[in-house]
């Protein structure tokens, strides 16, 4: 069944929509763990897709996606904004408004944004903003620009997710490491996994958060980065034959030499995926293979987030 698209849009040609019917997990998630990297789609009928964006997504609803968190054993969200919506964050917003406080958001906002906007955003649970640099989904924004916008959201408490692909680490870095706040990598600065785990390219992004405490990495999206496979999928993958078994050593690597700055997402609804839609149940069961221990998982998927999100309410030692 093909997701609709309402509001007179018309998905991008090949669009892959998410899985229908995800498993459960065989791994049962700790208590209060939170989905810290997902998204929500229009519907496009009352929150339209920007008219710069790149590509033109199915509806993903925040209905749905709290269907999923439930489905899946999660708490809580955090929605982080995509660019089919530019910065018009009303999808998020509204989601997280929806919540009971069980969604955090993380905006997508210009620098024309007001002081009295930021202060909206933050009362409906907004706690971050994006700069995304992967060159197919946006066009150049100006540093100078970027940097002013987290001059203005430190003050809030808010940090500053980043997207970029691995080969412009070099020439981001700079930049990166004159932020005023936590700063949140986006799936792992997207290595390429053909290269070696010890090899300089994915040694430049170890150095980076070694180097710069206050740098954070997300562990997901091992569906956007691997090669070999198998798919996240029933019948190719299992415990014997985990899925994205390339990716494995790379996110194992960061959640064990990080522990305490590290976060996991699905990533649903897995926007611009071209080859397979993953089973978010499966893709769960990932877990256990780049955090391999209990301790380890409470961190990935508990502490650190309501440390970022909810400190307010972190019961943490
Ligand atoms: O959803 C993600 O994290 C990855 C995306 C989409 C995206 O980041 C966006 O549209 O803002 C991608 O690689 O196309």
């Amino acid at each position: 069944m093909s997701r609709p698209t309402t509001g007179g849009f018309v998905k991008t040609p090949g669009w892959l929509d998410w899985y229908d019917g995800p498993s459960r997990p065989q791994l049962a998630l700790p208590a209060g763990a939170v989905d810290a990297h997902c998204h929500v789609f229009g519907p496009g009928e009352r929150f339209p897709y920007a008219p710069q964006r790149k590509y033109t997504p199915c509806d993903a609803s925040k209905e749905q996606l709290f269907a999923l968190r439930d489905h899946l054993g999660f708490a809580r969200n955090v929605i982080v904004q995509a660019t089919c919506h530019g910065a018009d964050n009303r999808a998020l917003i509204d989601a997280c408004q929806a919540s009971g406080g069980r969604a955090r958001g993380v905006a997508t906002v210009q620098r024309s944004v007001t002081d009295a906007e930021l202060l909206a955003l933050h009362d409906s649970g907004v706690r971050g903003v994006r700069f995304n640099f992967v060159k197919r989904l946006v066009d150049f924004t100006p540093k100078d620009e970027l940097l002013d916008i987290a001059q203005r959201i430190a003050p809030l408490g808010w940090h500053v997710v980043v997207y970029f692909e691995a080969q412009d680490l070099p020439e981001l870095w700079d930049f990166f490491t004159a932020l005023p706040t936590t700063v949140v990598v986006d799936h792992m600065g997207r290595p390429d996994v053909r290269k070696p785990l010890d090899g300089p390219e994915f040694g430049l992004f170890v150095r980076l958060l070694r180097e710069h405490p206050n740098i954070w990495t997300k562990v997901s999206c091992p569906e956007r980065l691997s090669v070999s496979g198998p798919p996240a999928l029933p019948g190719r993958c299992g415990p014997e034959q985990p899925p994205y078994a390339d990716v494995i050593p790379f996110a194992r690597h960061l959640v064990q030499t990080f522990p305490d700055r590290v976060l996991w997402g699905t990533d649903w609804p897995h926007p611009n995926l071209k080859d397979h839609m993953p089973d978010d149940g499966l893709l769960v069961d990932f877990i256990p293979h780049i955090a391999p221990t209990p301790e380890l998982q409470r961190k990935l998927l508990v502490d650190n987030p309501m440390r970022l999100y909810w400190p307010e309410e972190w019961k943490g030692d």
